[in-house]
């Protein structure tokens, strides 16, 4: 009790709303009788095998269901399931007003008959990246990555014993073994490519039909940045980088949860004739400033539209009381319309 009470003291005492908050998840990650206290009232994200609940409102657009814990305690009554299953609620933030967040996977239990009591639809997490607004689908991104690094860590890969993890979620222990696994992330490298007049991009087969985006490639051990972005480049489309500058970084929840670097690559004008290698990239082209502007002015749901014309991928923005973070393909595309 007063460890709660000095990790409250500290965060209170704080001058900057942001440090505030760091300090309390913090104080969350670390002390399990905190944490369990802060779940009794929190918000919760609810899923359903690792898609999200949204609800309409009456603008006809898309919110995650504002759901508090006693309203999923009474979810889960109703659905006949017991309390305990609370206890898997995972740790993803808190609100400006030090209110954790939790997520929570009901993946176990009728999902119509959830959606039906919580008036909602559990969404794919593809599809919902597309319903969202900029600043709930980082969220949702990094929920559902935890609640997957949680459903697939279950036991210790040196030991096969289980594993155990803390209250907020944060980590995982080996019953056995004691070592601690905390969750995982690849890094990747999208880079938008320029010969000075016109930007490259790319599809793989399995994109929607239409959607062209930056390249991008998983960073393989032992690499740099650069060199990550050198070699996909090459590999993908057989050019070689002049030079580079590296624009922004996100969470990006597919295919599991990479870490995506973005940054901006040029080549020569005289060295620029692709040579796409057609087992990773269906079509590999150069565009013009306008039909990337274009792109960037349809919306996403009338996808659909056939080559040439690239659709960008959805826009993802987190506000943050000292940051402002513009997901890296649009912040890179946005540079273009800019120069235009
Ligand atoms: N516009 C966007 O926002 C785009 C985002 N992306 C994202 O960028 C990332 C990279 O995508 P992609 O272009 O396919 O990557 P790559 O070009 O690196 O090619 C994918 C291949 O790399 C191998 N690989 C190496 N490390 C990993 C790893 N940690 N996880 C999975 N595969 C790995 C696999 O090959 P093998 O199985 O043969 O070993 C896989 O088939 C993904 O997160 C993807 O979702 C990609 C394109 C556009
Ligand atoms: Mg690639």
């Amino acid at each position: 009790m007063l460890r709660v009470l000095q990790i409250v003291r500290l965060s209170s005492r704080c001058s900057s709303s942001f440090v505030s908050r760091m300090r309390f998840l913090n104080g969350l990650k670390q002390n399990d009788d905190v944490c369990s206290a802060a779940l009794q009232n929190a918000h919760m994200f609810l899923f359903h095998r690792l898609s999200p609940l949204l609800q309409r409102n009456h603008q006809g657009t898309f919110r995650t269901a504002e759901l508090r814990t006693s309203d999923v305690q009474s979810l889960l009554e109703n659905l006949g399931s017991d309390r305990t299953l609370l206890q898997e609620a995972v740790l993803i933030g808190c609100t400006e007003q030090n209110q954790a967040q939790f997520c929570l996977d009901i993946g176990g239990l009728d999902q119509m008959a959830a959606e039906e009591l919580c008036g909602g639809t559990f969404v794919d997490l593809r599809k919902s990246f597309f319903l969202l607004s900029g600043a709930e689908a980082p969220l949702v991104a990094k929920a559902q990555a935890l609640l997957r690094w949680h459903q697939t860590s279950g036991f210790c890969s040196a030991t096969g014993q289980p594993t155990h993890r803390n209250r907020a979620g944060s980590q995982r222990t080996c019953s056995s073994s004691g070592i601690i696994y905390y969750p995982k992330m690849s890094p990747v490298v999208i880079v938008l490519v320029s010969d000075g007049e016109h930007c490259l991009l790319g599809r793989q087969a399995t994109f929607p039909r239409g959607l062209y985006s930056a390249l991008a490639g998983f960073c393989d051990m032992g690499e740099t940045l650069e060199e990550t972005l050198s070699r996909e480049v090459a590999e993908e489309v057989g050019l070689e980088v002049q030079s580079f500058s590296f624009s922004s970084s996100q969470h990006w929840p597919f295919p599991q949860s990479s870490f995506m670097m973005a940054c901006h690559a040029s080549v020569s004008p005289a060295h620029a004739q692709l040579c796409v290698d057609h087992s990773e990239l269906e079509d590999a082209r150069w565009f013009s400033q306008q039909e990337v502007l274009s792109a960037l002015q349809t919306p996403p749901h009338r996808g659909g539209g056939a080559p040439p014309h690239p659709l960008a991928p959805p826009k993802t923005r987190r506000r943050s009381s000292t940051h402002h973070r513009v997901d890296p393909e649009h912040q890179i595309l946005n540079r273009l319309r800019r120069v235009h």
